[in-house]
């Protein structure tokens, strides 16, 4: 359950007035998700989301509710956040930042299928080039610059635990990594603010007579200016992948690359360091599972994800580097 703060019909109706949304008709909890209290909120104007947030502040939060509404007003699927009088998207409710989006229909597809990851390819295209407008800067909090204090946070206490390979495995692709970030290539990737954490748990599917169509993308609270190649690889390692091993899914890499190609073409740089941002991508997660893993913290994180999930994928995409270039470039080229 998610709901670490209580709200009353009547302190939302507070902000509902404030906001200009109308009367309160229903509130209710939202079960799902570890990080934020969230409640689904009807007023006589729409539905909504109602989010307290327990973790970020007020300063940190206009970055990720902007990128949203900017999205939002250029045509990507996303939760719309509602502005007070004076503009301002993130609000205090019950003594903490709060913000109330539009609610997405449908509901999230855990066993995508060929279809999803096209339909995934061609919204997260469209997002790339929407979000190439956007004016505010921040990177990505989880990228190159907090893996390495990390892995020095974490290391000890794998170490500790008698997990000496884990811990050598962390060193040796961090090493690599790096040397990766700090290539001319690398510099030469198109950047943007993108989404950073789009597991299959953040979109949304409704089903159309034509079959499923994506209704939308949420929590935006890892986002961050990155290579947009970086959060297609995160995509692909969650969207593509048969979860019990972590082996790609060819049909459905196919699928997510084509598609993604039919709205913006990779270019010769993204082509090539796609299978090393794989890695990247698969390396972020495990790090940051292995961190709320040994150092959970309070108020969150109810029930910390399997670090061993993405230990499997970082030594599979290690190995996997040719095949994997090959695979991607048949994939393209099915829609050059
Ligand atoms: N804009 C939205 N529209 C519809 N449902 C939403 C929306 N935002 C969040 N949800 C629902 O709330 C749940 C928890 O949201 P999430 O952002 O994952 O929480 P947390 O930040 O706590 O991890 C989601 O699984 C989804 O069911
Ligand atoms: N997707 C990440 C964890 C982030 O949690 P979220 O509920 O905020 O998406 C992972 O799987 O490690």
């Amino acid at each position: 359950m998610a709901v670490f703060t209580t709200v009353t019909v009547p302190d939302a109706q507070t902000l509902s007035t404030r906001l200009g949304l109308g009367e309160v008709t229903a509130l209710q909890g939202i079960a799902g998700g570890i990080e934020n209290t969230n409640y689904f909120l009807s007023t006589t104007q729409g539905d909504w989301v109602l989010t307290l947030f327990e973790r970020l502040n007020h300063a940190q939060l206009p970055f990720y509710l902007e990128l949203m509404r900017h999205l939002a007003h250029h045509g990507v699927v996303v939760p719309d956040p509602q502005p007070d009088a004076d503009g301002a998207l993130v609000h205090s409710l019950c003594g903490k930042p709060a913000a109330v989006v539009t609610r997405l229909q449908g509901r999230s597809e855990l066993a995508p299928q060929v279809a999803h990851c096209q339909q995934l390819g061609l919204q997260l295209a469209h997002m790339h080039l929407a979000s190439r407008g956007f004016a505010l800067h921040q990177p990505n909090l989880r990228g190159l610059s907090w893996w390495a204090p990390t892995v020095a946070e974490v290391t000890p206490l794998l170490q500790a635990a008698g997990e000496n390979d884990m811990a050598a495995l962390l060193a040796d692709e961090l090493a690599w990594l790096s040397q990766m970030y700090a290539s001319s290539d690398a510099a030469a990737l198109p950047q943007g603010a993108v989404h950073c954490d789009l597991f299959r748990d953040n979109a949304m599917f409704v089903q159309a007579s034509d079959g499923p169509r994506l209704s939308g993308f949420f929590d935006f609270y890892f986002a961050g200016v990155d290579a947009l190649m970086f959060d297609l690889a995160v995509c692909i390692n969650d969207w593509c992948i048969d979860l019990a091993t972590g082996e790609l899914d060819g049909e459905r890499l196919d699928a997510l690359v084509s598609h993604y190609q039919m709205v913006r073409p990779l270019d010769a740089v993204e082509l090539r360091l796609l299978p090393a941002l794989l890695r990247a991508a698969a390396f972020r997660f495990w790090l940051s599972r292995l961190w709320d893993w040994h150092l959970p913290r309070e108020a969150s994180v109810l029930k910390p994800h399997d670090p061993r999930h993405f230990e499997r994928i970082v030594r599979l995409r290690r190995a996997q580097m040719d095949a994997v270039a090959e695979r991607l470039a048949a994939a393209v080229a099915q829609e050059a």
